[in-house]
């Protein structure tokens, strides 16, 4: 399967918010690419299109050439860190893995090598409910590596991260790109995609302002910082 997402015309509207109006781009693998706008440029109404959670009004999003609901083995094909990934409360974390990898025909050891690597073995009996923001988005991040999907989707996955798990998190996202994955991320952090990202997707108002490698933004507009703030006024 191909690691990219197309996105092509895709327009949404809720009620007289026109949330999405002509977003095209493609994300392609080997580097993280960031997706950044400012609050309400359709970022998330973007991400959720293409993990199938809500219905474009026209347009298509895709994952290796194919919209979500068409993929066989989704785990498989993508993995996903959204804001607010849904948890049971009561359930331990590792329960929570299990019965997603359960659902996928995964094995209990794929989930013990997950939760190591997200550094949640010690908690991983506690119930899930109990967790600090910083381990619901490792558990979040350990979700979405289940399956080892060509693709990955993150919003804003530095979210109530303490300092060691940035550094975590930027080494996970550059090794998974480095793989040869597709890496796309949301975020407001100029400063930390300046380093990170490779490429960079500014959005305003339900379309893309600008697609261009991160270097030819800095040295276009001095930092990525500059240029989002000169292409989003
Ligand atoms: N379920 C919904 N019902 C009504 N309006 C919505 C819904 N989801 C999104 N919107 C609207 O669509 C627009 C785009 O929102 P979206 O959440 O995609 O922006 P965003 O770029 O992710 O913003 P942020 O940086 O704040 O996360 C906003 O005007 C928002 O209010």
């Amino acid at each position: 399967m191909d690691a990219t997402i197309d996105i092509t015309g895709l327009r949404k509207s809720y009620g007289p918010t026109a949330a999405l109006r002509e977003m095209t781009f493609t994300v392609r693998p080997g580097q993280v690419t960031g997706f950044v706008g400012p609050n309400g440029a359709g970022k998330s109404t973007t991400m959720r299109i293409l993990l199938g959670l809500d219905h474009p009004d026209g347009g298509t999003a895709l994952i290796g050439g194919r919209r979500y609901r068409d993929l066989t083995k989704p785990l498989e094909a993508v993995g996903a860190l959204l804001d607010g990934t849904a948890l049971q409360p009561s359930r331990s974390g590792r329960n929570h893995l299990l019965w997603l990898a359960q659902s996928q025909g995964l094995p209990a050891s794929r989930v013990d090598e997950l939760l190591d690597e997200v550094g949640l073995a010690g908690v991983a009996r506690r119930r899930a409910g109990g967790y600090s923001l910083g381990m619901r988005q490792r558990l979040g991040v350990a979700a979405a590596l289940l399956g080892d999907p060509p693709v990955l989707i993150l919003d804003e996955p530095f979210n109530g991260l303490d300092p060691a798990g940035f550094v975590w998190m930027r080494d996970l996202l550059r090794t998974r790109a480095r793989e040869g994955r597709a890496v796309l991320i949301s975020s407001h952090l100029m400063g930390e995609l300046q380093d990170l990202a490779g490429h960079v997707i500014v959005v305003d108002r339900g379309r893309v302002v600008a697609d261009a490698p991160t270097r030819a933004m800095r040295e276009r507009y001095g930092s990525l910082e500059s240029a989002y703030l000169e292409l989003t006024r």
